[in-house]
């Protein structure tokens, strides 16, 4: 049951081909380049001006020991007001590097939530398929936040760490070139450590999170079935599932934190192994005169801001790698083909005549099974046909290909004697209405809900809608009325209620081509009627499709196409087709599938 596929969530090497995808993502921030421009400028003044600290505090000490070392600082008054100064400007650049990267990276991530959630909208049925919509959902949330770091904090940090390091290096050796080497020799065993070790520390921590997405499937799968769990009084069961992954979880980290720890000690021990061997060597450079105490100072303060700066690049690396992994996935929706580019021509409306002409169908997800071996249906305007057949005959099949969810693989549709292909796809739809078997509302008002079907509709064609639906009745007894929400915070509605919002829904879009797939449950008499009454005006001058569950929906159409091994066996009226003994319709009802 638990699937595994958070495990893709894995970082990335980074690689010329990796920091090409992550600069490609970075067309999102192209709009906001000006503003982008002036962030890094504050930034490379905040970080600078910093740098400034370490050379004043080391004038400092030598100011009160009576050296002047700079001529326009002569006293400790002046020199403090420096240091007051550096702070002052360095935090305004600070304010100002904050204010404006926030500003591009706020709207350059949502511009790119704008771009994932129209692709989402315009991509076909089959990408759903192939697809959970959990790991879509967290491509619009969790990746787009990876990001969002990415340009915010890692971006400027990676420069703030990278001009901290040159200049400080540079400062270091201009100031002091024996102490600078003795610092720099252990720079070469820090970063093979560093290689090594971030290696085998990411291929756990890859792990800790691969396991973790796993426990984190039983919660969505369970939360979204809470009913089945319930039924099948398997709450224990997946308790202990649950627990059984965590600990998983729990063994992974701790060893992966045992290598972390590691790992971070001997960084520590060599960093200020080699800040203690300069201070260690530096007094001794005081103590022979060669340097002052201030000039010490300020080279050991230099070194640990270095040594920050490179811890720093270190967790930088990680969070690059992460927006890789993240850009990745992001850029792969981005680039899958669209259904259509969302637009809004519109067609004529339709007369509603419907061919099925050889129609061959199998899903894109299971090519190997043909669904539709060589349908042939007439559909004239204005027509009722019932389509009947064994349970997986492929009923809902035909009705997705009429809704244009899939291409056919071979054969014609025609719709008006035109291929339903050459016609604009939103166009199209616009005049094809469902009233499907689960109604699925939306969690708004019931008004919003009708008006669904034709956002643009009136007050009061959305209540002739209600009216003609047979709900008005019931929408009136509620309190609120139109404005009543349903779904999870509202109220619930019944399955023959629903079934009518579904059906005022349609009036509204008032479609050429109707599509109904009748409930298999049954409602009670007088919903049952209610509904049959509400179905019978919709479908009044319109071209109607019904998936038929029940005997009297079948005698009630035109035709009935009785749908067997993926062909339409038969076609005819019921009491034509009752009579063929050997026949499909026949058997279907001799087994009292209707
Ligand atoms: N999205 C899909 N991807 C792959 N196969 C599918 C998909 N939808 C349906 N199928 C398969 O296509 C076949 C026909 O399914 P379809 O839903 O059209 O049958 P049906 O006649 O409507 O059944 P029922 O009366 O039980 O609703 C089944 O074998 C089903 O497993």
């Amino acid at each position: 049951m638990a699937r595994k596929d958070s495990g893709e969530k894995k970082k990335q090497r980074l690689d010329k081909g990796s920091i090409k995808k992550l600069r490609g993502i970075f067309r999102f921030m192209m709009p906001y380049k000006g503003v982008f421009t002036l962030g890094l400028i504050s930034l490379f003044f905040s970080s600078t001006i910093l740098l400034a600290l370490p050379k004043l505090i080391g004038v400092l000490m030598d100011t009160a020991q009576g050296k002047v070392t700079i001529p326009w600082l002569p006293d400790l008054k002046s020199v403090g007001l420096a240091l007051m100064a550096v702070l002052l400007f360095q935090s305004i650049f600070s304010f100002l590097r904050v204010y404006f990267f926030a500003k591009v990276n706020e709207n350059a991530i949502a511009d790119i939530r704008k771009a994932l959630y129209q692709k989402f909208m315009s991509l076909p049925m089959s990408f759903y398929d192939k697809n959970r919509s959990g790991e879509l959902f967290s491509r619009i949330t969790s990746d787009v936040s990876v990001l969002q770091d990415t340009f915010s904090t890692t971006l400027a940090e990676l420069f703030r760490q990278i001009a901290t390091l040159v200049f400080g290096v540079s400062i270091l050796f201009y100031e002091n070139p024996k102490l600078s080497s003795i610092m720099i020799l252990s720079f070469p065993i820090l970063i093979i450590f560093a290689i090594i070790f971030g290696k085998f520390i990411r291929k756990l921590s890859k792990s800790t999170q691969d396991e973790l997405a796993n426990a984190n499937i039983v919660v969505e799968e369970t939360i979204q079935s809470i009913g089945t769990v319930k039924t099948f009084a398997n709450e224990d069961f997946e308790i202990k599932r649950y627990s059984s992954n965590l600990s998983k979880v729990v063994d992974i980290a701790l060893k992966s934190a045992t290598y972390k720890g590691t790992f971070i000690s001997f960084i520590i021990f060599v960093l200020m192994g080699g800040i203690l061997g300069v201070l260690w060597y530096g007094t001794y450079m005081v103590s022979v005169d060669e340097i002052s105490i201030g000039s010490l100072t300020t080279f050991v303060l230099y070194t640990m801001f270095i040594g920050g700066s490179l811890a720093g690049l270190g967790d930088i690396y990680g969070t690059l790698q992460k927006a890789v992994g993240a850009t990745d996935r992001v850029e792969e929706i981005l680039a899958a083909n669209s259904e259509h580019e969302i637009d809004k021509e519109t067609i004529p409306k339709l007369e509603g005549k419907i061919s099925f002409n050889n129609v061959k169908f199998s899903y894109p997800t299971r090519k190997e099974v043909e669904v539709l071996k060589g349908v042939n249906l007439e559909i004239e305007k204005g027509e009722k046909v019932a389509l009947v057949g064994k349970s997986g005959g492929g009923k809902s099949t035909i009705a997705h290909l009429l809704q244009r969810f899939y291409d056919i693989d071979s054969g014609e549709l025609l719709i008006d004697g035109k291929s339903s292909q050459d016609y604009n796809l939103i166009g199209f739809r616009k005049h094809v209405g469902v009233v499907p078997q689960e109604v699925l509302l939306f969690g708004g008002s019931i008004q919003e809900n009708i008006a669904y079907g034709n956002p643009e509709a009136s007050e009061a064609e959305i209540i002739e809608a209600a009216r003609k639906a047979n709900a008005l009745d019931f929408i009136r007894s509620f309190p609120e009325g139109m404005e009543t929400l349903v779904g999870e915070r509202g109220v619930k509605l019944s399955g023959g209620q629903r079934q009518r919002i579904a059906i005022a829904r349609a009036i509204l879009k008032d479609p050429a081509i109707l599509i109904l797939d009748e409930a298999t449950s049954a409602l009670d008499i007088e919903s049952e009627k209610l509904v049959q009454d509400a179905l019978e005006k919709l479908m009044e001058g319109r071209t109607s499709l019904i998936i038929a569950h029940r005997l009297s929906t079948i005698r009630n159409a035109h035709k009935i196409a009785v749908l067997e091994e993926g062909k339409i066996a038969e076609i005819g009226n019921h009491n034509d087709l009752i009579s063929e003994t050997d026949g499909a319709y026949a058997k279907l009802i001799q087994m009292q599938e209707y």
